[in-house]
């Protein structure tokens, strides 16, 4: 019972259940949260809640489950547009013949605020609160989330050859400082280097790299061990697998999200876990390239921190998180052969407090926690496919479809409500995007990507 007099707050959510996400807690029944100045209060048994708050607006969902909004951390969400484009084909092929030519033809800042826009409207439609995103003009996806509202870590994209951003890498360098201060203290943005993978970058970027990491003080998110071959060109190439050389270079540690890492032998693990480095699992996209399998029952029982991507809608195809969330746990059984293998609280980890944990946030989103950012999303369990409701994580999991996800808030700010966008004009970025399947198809025609 609370000494002081309950505290006026913005809103009160009384629900079915909630499913805090902090580490140890069980699901709660009958729970609710409280959002006042963008922060969350709670949870409390519903029958006890108004001893502590005196809300403005109640809202009661009996249907729903409460749960963190999801955090996708590895995305690139201009790609939206190129969802389709290029199927069926592993990743040397898809990028060299058909994705790189895409962009030069086609990738500028309006591209990439359309994308973007399309990627928010359907990540938001999920659940998803936040996203990092590696890709071409990150300053128009800056300027889009800004808008949408949505919270972002932007990987500035980094690469040897010319791209439709930079000439080189020491340019993409300059342009991230300038973004840098741009956006230094933003309450949803933050900023990460982007180097794009180690085949794309030399040993004098990676020098480059830790210079400006330790000037800047930003994460590194950078694609890493994607596919078998990616491994053996750079023993053939360097001597040594590619991790051993970022190790080497002075790049890895806790700031460092790996995406990927379908390939770990015992000493990639070692380097891993006496590193501290992250890894983000893409398994969708890792399934239709076919680039292989991370181990991720491995690398959590080595304590090593895993995080959840769809990686972009062109080799996904999608962006729908519960269902990446699904694929990973079955995918974790199916290769390794044990039912038992990332069970569903631990996949839901991955998607929230872990996620949030590998992209530096841990202390501020990924859990519904007193004092965290009100990133909150509800899910109507009430339906077919998820009745009846034994356990809510196993229904969230295994049975749910994100069209479920029926309100989300990010930073307190409702962004969908019974479905319905509240900041996005969803017919602008469809017509936007039709506009974009017409140029692309008028381009192949002519023949020239
Ligand atoms: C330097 S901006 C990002 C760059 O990465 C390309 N890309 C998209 N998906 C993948 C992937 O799975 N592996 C490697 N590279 C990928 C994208 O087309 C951009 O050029
Ligand atoms: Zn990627």
């Amino acid at each position: 019972m609370p000494s002081t007099a309950p505290r006026e707050v913005d809103l009160l959510i009384e629900a079915r259940w909630v499913l805090p996400m902090s580490e140890g807690l069980p699901t709660l029944e009958n729970h609710a949260v409280a959002m006042h100045e963008g922060r969350l209060l709670g949870p409390w048994p519903n029958a006890e809640a108004h001893r502590h708050v005196r809300p403005r607006r109640v809202l009661r969902l009996e249907r729903h489950a409460l749960l963190p909004g999801l955090i996708n951390a590895h995305n690139h969400a201009g790609m939206s547009l190129m969802r389709g484009f290029a199927d069926d084909l592993p990743l040397m092929t898809w990028l060299h013949e058909h994705i790189w030519p895409a962009e030069a033809a086609h990738v500028n800042p309006d591209f990439v605020a359309a994308g973007t826009r399309l990627a928010c409207a359907e990540m938001l439609r999920g659940g998803t609160t936040t996203f990092a995103d590696m890709y071409l003009a990150p300053e128009a996806v800056a300027e889009v989330v800004t808008h949408v509202g949505m919270r972002v870590q932007l990987c500035t994209p980094l690469i040897d050859f010319p791209t439709p951003w930079a000439a080189d890498f020491v340019t993409g360098l300059a342009k991230t400082e300038s973004l840098l201060e741009r956006y230094r203290g933003h309450p949803r943005i933050s900023l990460a280097l982007g180097p794009h993978a180690p085949y794309t970058v030399s040993d004098d970027s990676l020098g480059r790299l830790r210079d400006a990491r330790q000037r800047l003080a930003l994460p590194i998110q950078m694609h890493v061990h994607e596919t078998a071959d990616e491994v053996e060109q750079g023993l053939a190439k360097d001597g040594k697998r590619p991790l051993t050389r970022l190790f080497d270079a002075g790049l890895l540690g806790p700031d460092f999200q790996a995406v990927h890492m379908t390939q770990v032998d015992d000493e990639d693990l070692a380097i891993l876990r006496e590193t501290d480095t992250r890894v983000v699992h893409c398994p969708q996209s890792n399934l239709k390239l076919a680039s292989g399998f991370c181990p991720v029952a491995r690398l959590l029982e080595a304590g090593i921190t895993v995080a959840l991507g769809t990686d972009g809608a062109a080799s996904n195809n999608d962006l729908d998180m519960f269902d990446e969330i699904k694929c990973a746990a079955l995918l974790a059984k199916g290769a390794s052969g044990n039912a038992a293998a990332l069970p569903a609280m631990a996949a839901l980890a991955m998607a929230t407090r872990e996620g949030a944990k590998a992209l530096g946030m841990g202390a501020r989103i990924g859990q519904l926690r007193q004092g965290f950012e009100a990133d909150v999303i509800a899910v109507d369990l009430e339906r077919l496919n998820t009745l009846p409701v034994h356990h809510p994580a196993s229904a969230v999991v295994y049975a749910m479809q994100s069209q479920q996800v029926s309100h989300v808030w990010i930073g307190g700010q409702p962004q969908l409500v019974d479905g319905e966008f509240q900041t996005l004009d969803i017919e602008a970025v469809i017509a936007a995007t039709q506009r974009y399947q017409d140029a692309m198809a008028t381009t192949r025609k002519q023949g020239k990507q």
